[in-house]
């Protein structure tokens, strides 16, 4: 099955085990959503978009999958499942505050340059992508993402449809969340894209998550445990213990051996904790839903999962309105044993104050 947005077939198919595929990441950009598809087909300039939700679709076609092998992706086409079907997956989302290198960080996984990444004051990455490879007898999905965290991303994405397009390219969900930071510059800003993933995806994400710190270099050969187990930084401390202690550094400006045993570091961190899992990705309601729907229209669907996401209050109108309320009367709901203590308090005092202005007996 070729992409309905093929305008040319690609060159010679470039499938092998080592390769990487970006799915939806811009404008002709191949159409790898699935990443099989990208030996034979490209996208036209017309709507990347609508391409990765095909191909979702597409993926999502029949073939019951071991837990291990599920996917999103899978494809209907024997042809196509031909190199990959004993492989393994491993989902990867990159999360983070804009800028501190998830595409770079994504790159590196890749082991090739497929995110768009390069030092800038606006935001480079507009849209979830993804891209996928294999390693070590696993193909490894990668979900990069723009700023979906942060207040500012969440503004840029009112109906959660790029939230709902992260679900949907993850589902049926990842086996780790990369929380990219740089290290020695753990702000506010990163503070605030953590509870923007806790808010989207469910404090239990936390459990499935490795801090992922980017520019290795500064390190100088130190230790990254120790630099975490010192940090005067409490809000980072506590991350790295809430991540389980699943900490890892990359120099993403680091290339071949040095770069591979990089990435071979961090996949291990990752297979290690998908097996703790028995290999099940880490899911919820939302996937749940994008799930059950896979043989649905993925517009729909997309649609669908968006609303979800809006209902949930992650969206602004309604969504957003009713989501700041029901935070402002679980804060007033969890604030009612203070304020009767106080009340109480304020009554004793006034009584006493009574009691002290009353006459006596005589
Ligand atoms: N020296 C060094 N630079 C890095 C490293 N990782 C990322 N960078 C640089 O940091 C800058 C931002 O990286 P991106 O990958 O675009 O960051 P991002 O988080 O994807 O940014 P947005 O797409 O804007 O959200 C780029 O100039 C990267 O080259 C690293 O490990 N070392």
């Amino acid at each position: 099955m070729s992409c309905p947005f093929k305008s040319a077939p690609l060159g010679p198919p470039s499938l092998g085990s080592e390769t990487s595929s970006l799915c939806c990441a811009g404008r002709n950009s191949l159409c790898t959503h699935n990443p099989r598809h990208s030996t034979r087909s490209q996208v036209s300039a017309a709507n990347s978009r609508v391409c990765h939700h095909f191909c979702w679709k597409v993926g999502m076609g029949g073939r019951k999958m071991a837990r291990d092998e599920e996917n999103a992706y899978g494809s209907q086409d024997p042809d196509d499942q031909q190199p990959l079907a004993q492989e393994r997956r491993l989902r990867l989302i990159l999360a983070g505050r804009t800028g501190v290198g998830k595409s770079a960080t994504g790159n590196s996984i890749l082991g090739h340059r497929l995110f768009p990444s390069r030092l800038a004051a606006t935001p480079v990455t507009r849209r979830c992508a993804l891209g996928s490879r294999s390693w070590a007898g696993w193909r490894v999905e990668v979900t990069d993402t723009p700023d979906l965290f942060t207040a500012q991303g969440r503004h840029a994405d009112p109906d959660c449809t790029e939230r709902a397009s992260c679900y949907l390219l993850s589902a049926p969900g990842p086996h780790a969340l990369l929380l990219v930071t740089q290290l020695g510059r753990f702000t506010t800003q990163d503070e605030e894209a953590v509870r923007g993933v806790r808010e989207l995806f469910g404090a239990g994400v936390l459990a499935r998550a490795v801090l992922v710190f980017t520019r290795r270099e500064d390190l100088e050969g130190g230790s990254l445990h120790d630099y975490v187990r010192a940090t005067d930084n409490r809000a980072l401390r506590a991350l790295a213990a809430e991540c389980g202690g699943r900490v890892c550094a990359l120099d993403n400006r680091a290339e071949g051996a040095e770069r591979d045993a990089q990435v071979g570091e961090l996949l291990a961190l990752v297979e290690r904790l998908a097996l703790e899992h028995d290999g099940a990705p880490f899911t919820d309601d939302v996937y749940g839903l994008a799930w059950a729907r896979r043989h649905a229209r993925p517009d729909d669907t997309l649609r669908l999962v968006a609303a979800r996401l809006a209902a949930r209050g992650l969206g602004r109108g309604w969504g957003g309105q009713w989501g700041r309320g029901r935070r402002w009367l679980e804060a007033a709901r969890r604030g009612w044993p203070l304020a009767l203590l106080l009340l109480g308090g304020a009554l004793l005092f006034v009584l006493l104050l009574l009691h002290r202005g009353a006459p006596g007996p005589d």
